[in-house]
């Protein structure tokens, strides 16, 4: 390794390490068929003769130095190929793309100096453009890249303009600048491309519409500067919550050549294009230069003209910024071209003092929540997918059913073996069966020639000969016949045997069937039991459901049923409280209790003392031993009249204090009781004869009061009314039929004369 060599390696080192100076090479291509005169250069040398200055008129450049030296990276003269120049220049710096390193490749060079041949080439010798694409594309395939998405743009600066070359729009497109990712161009179109040949078919779309034109220099002269632009992003799971995105940019640039007007010859359109391009070439060496200055100087944050142009705007980032930049200067050889390719020279060897500071462009970024949920979800299922295929083995392992199908498969696989075995056998030994046919013909063919040779020939030797050689043949037939016969049977044997082994192995595949078949069935037994405990699962909440509703509507029903009932008794009672009631007496009423019996709420107020029972029991009519004898109990059957049955606490239940005689006791005779007093307050007590309620005061007035009543009496007979019926009263009041009067003590006192037709309404009412 020489020391250029040597030089080379360790550049490319600091290359791939991030911090270098931009690589530049330069190529000679070979002259034209215009072009005469060429050059032999040395692999690292290039050497410019000025043709002028031979001459022996020009005094100024007389004593001058002939010949001028650039150094430079790489130099490839006209012989060097395709190949050659993209493996020293771009190939090694491809990885560090998928890696995160901004990475661009540009040509720069005189009009004709061979840039585009360079960048796109043609379709046989292609040039770096396709071959790294293919390269970079075959290193995303590798593991560690594999999540790694490419998004292509192509455009053209033509004319100052930024024109999309991937749409037939003709719009003109601007750059930002963003922190994070560089220079961008703002609406451009930008395809996801996942294969080489997407990006080489989106290639040619972009040439096609490139503008190009024929001039003097160039018989298709790039009008435009041409950039194709890869965007590379792949994500890194990092640990937590964060995401690691690698961005970079590769850039493939195809300038348009600087150009002499006088050269190119270039008129109107042409000479307005070439202004252009000369405009921002210029404006590209001028950055170039200042790059270089400030490099060399050492000027920190020095100002760089990149604005004055859109080409350098453009590739701010790949000269001076964030980027691995590979610099092609192309030059040609060609005598007229002298001041292009010195020019060109000059900017190269400026160009090789920028130094630029790769990065590698990582982010991190905050994963978003419902990613991880989805993550979480995503996972959970793959668990239980897991869990099932575990549990299936762990079944597999413990069903013996499946052991002893394996068994039976292992068996299943033996028995065929041996079949085939047998099969092998068994048409060797066919093979040699029809070989000993043939024999045995051949040697009856023998035979047949020989009788005839022996019935031919007088030679009695000659005869014996044959007839030997006949017995000898037909020994060799015999012997051969013999052996086929055995083979004949052995054939046979085997065939039994065959049958018997297909036999054996359409048994076992049969009971490996039936296992299956069993298996099958057990699970859809599984199944049908699971779905049966659903169904009567639904069955059992559906029945729970109609019991719901049918309690509801039956509560509905009875809710209106009531109303419909308190409703028809408030009529009919209504209708009953339009009885007149007589002066002094209570309005009567009906007490309707749990909307069907009919009850009296016994009057508790300030009566706490009492031990009585809440409601009046009816149809019990408690008979005291004394009064079992009376006509009153006798005549009591209607249900209607009611006693208290009740026995009363110790403290009350002493003997009542007052008897009345019995004469009087007699003559109550059920017609009308004298027990519907207004008594007021007082001390209760027992009328044990009666099983009525008495207190002491209202003992008191009743004795008062039975006295004004038997005077009533008296006077009622004294007036000749004694044939009369009695109307029920009490002292002053009088109870009319069917009234009930209302005490304090008893709820309801019912006058027993009652007409029945009211008593049946009544009763009615309570049904
Ligand atoms: N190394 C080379 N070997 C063979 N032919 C070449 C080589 N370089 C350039 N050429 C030929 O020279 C001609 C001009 O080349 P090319 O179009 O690439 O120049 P250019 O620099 O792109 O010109 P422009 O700037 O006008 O577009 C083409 O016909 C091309 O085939």
């Amino acid at each position: 390794m020489n020391q250029f060599e040597k030089e080379t390696k360790q550049f490319i080192d600091e290359l791939k390490n991030g911090v270098s100076n931009i690589l530049v090479a330069i190529r000679v291509r070979p002259l034209s068929q215009k072009e005469k005169n060429y050059q032999n250069f040395g692999n690292k040398m290039i050497v410019l003769l000025d043709p002028d200055s031979e001459r022996e008129d020009d005094l100024l450049k007389k004593n001058r130095l002939k010949e001028t030296s650039f150094a430079f990276d790489f130099v490839f003269d006209k012989w060097a190929p395709q190949q050659i120049i993209y493996e020293n220049t771009t190939e090694f710096l491809l990885e560090g793309v998928l890696e995160g390193y901004n990475t661009t490749v540009f040509c720069y060079g005189a009009t004709g100096s061979g840039k585009t041949f360079t960048m796109i080439g043609t379709q046989q010798e292609v040039g770096i453009m396709p071959r790294a694409l293919q390269q970079l594309f075959n290193f995303s395939i590798q593991d560690r890249f594999k999540d790694t998405q490419f998004k292509a743009c192509y455009v053209e600066i033509y004319n100052e303009n930024i024109r999309d070359l991937l749409t037939s729009e003709d719009k003109n497109l601007e750059t930002r600048e963003d922190k994070n990712s560089g220079i961008q161009i703002a609406g451009v179109t930008e395809v996801e491309v996942r294969t080489v040949s997407e990006v080489l078919a989106l290639l040619k779309v972009g040439n096609k519409n490139r503008s190009k034109e024929a001039t003097d220099a160039n018989k298709e002269s790039s009008r435009s500067h041409a950039i194709l632009q890869l965007q590379i992003e792949s994500k890194e799971r990092a640990t937590g919550i964060q995401e690691q995105i690698i961005q970079s940019k590769f850039s493939l640039v195809d300038l348009a050549g600087s150009e002499r007007a006088a050269n190119t010859n270039n008129k109107g359109q042409r000479m307005i294009e070439g202004a252009n391009i000369n405009k921002s070439l210029l404006v590209l060496g001028n950055c170039i230069q200042s790059l270089s200055e400030a490099n060399e100087k050492g000027v920190k944050n020095p100002f760089i003209p990149f604005r004055n142009s859109k080409l350098t705007r453009l590739l701010k980032d790949s000269l001076g910024g964030n980027c691995r930049t590979v610099m092609i200067s192309n030059v040609t050889p060609a005598v007229n071209c002298f001041e292009e390719t010195y020019n060109t020279l000059v900017y190269a060897n400026r160009a090789k003092n920028i130094k630029t500071i790769a990065n590698r462009n990582v982010l991190m970024a905050q994963n978003h929540i419902s990613n991880y949920a989805q993550l979480i979800q995503n996972l959970r299922q793959e668990n239980e997918e897991l869990k099932l295929l575990i549990q299936q083995q762990q079944y597999n392992l413990n069903n013996p059913q499946l052991m002893v199908n394996k068994v039976q498969n292992n068996r299943s696989l033996n028995w065929n073996l041996l079949f085939i075995k047998m099969l092998k056998i068994s048409y060797k030994q066919k093979i040699q069966f029809y070989e000993m046919e043939e024999q045995q013909n051949h040697f009856q063919q023998n035979i047949g020639f020989l009788q005839f040779q022996k019935g031919r020939t007088q030679d009695k030797f000659e005869q014996m000969r044959l007839q030997e050689r006949m017995d000898n043949a037909k020994n060799q037939k015999a012997i051969v016949k013999r052996s086929q016969d055995d083979l004949e049977q052995h054939l046979v044997e085997y065939e039994v045997q065959k049958v018997d082994i297909q036999k054996q192995v359409q048994q076992i595949q049969d009971s490996n069937y039936k296992n299956c078949l069993y298996g099958i069935m057990k699970q859809g037994e599984f199944k049908i039991e699971t779905i049966e405990i659903k169904i009567q699962e639904k069955k059992r909440k559906y029945q729970e459901q109609i019991q719901d509703e049918q309690v509801k509507q039956l509560r509905t029903q009875i809710n209106k049923q009531q109303a419909k009932i308190i409703q028809g008794t408030k009529q009919k009672l209504n209708v009953l409280k339009k009885v007149p009631s007589l002066p002094g007496v209570d309005s009567p009423y009906y007490q309707l209790q749990n909307g069907q019996n009919y009850g009296i709420q016994r009057y508790q107020k300030n009566k706490s003392h009492l031990k009585l029972p809440p409601v009046v029991q009816l149809a019990q009519v408690y008979k005291s031993p004394k009064a079992q004898n009376t006509s009153l109990t006798n005549k009591i059957d209607d249900p209607m009249k009611y006693r208290i049955s009740q026995k009363y606490s110790s403290r009350l239940n002493r003997p009542p204090s007052y008897h009345p005689p019995s004469s009087q006791r007699k003559s109550a005779k059920g017609r009308y009781i004298n027990r519907s007093l207004d008594l007021g307050s007082g001390r209760d007590c027992i009328n044990k004869s009666s099983g009525e309620i008495q207190n002491e005061i209202s003992l008191q007035k009743l004795h008062r009061l039975r006295k004004e009543y038997q005077q009533q009496r008296f006077e009622k007979a004294m007036n000749n009314k004694s044939n009369q019926k009695s109307q029920p009263s009490f002292g002053s009041k009088i109870l009319l039929p069917g009234m009930i009067h209302k005490s304090p003590y008893l709820k309801n006192f019912q006058n027993n004369n009652e007409p029945i037709e009211l008593k049946k309404q009544r009763l009615k009412c309570l049904i």
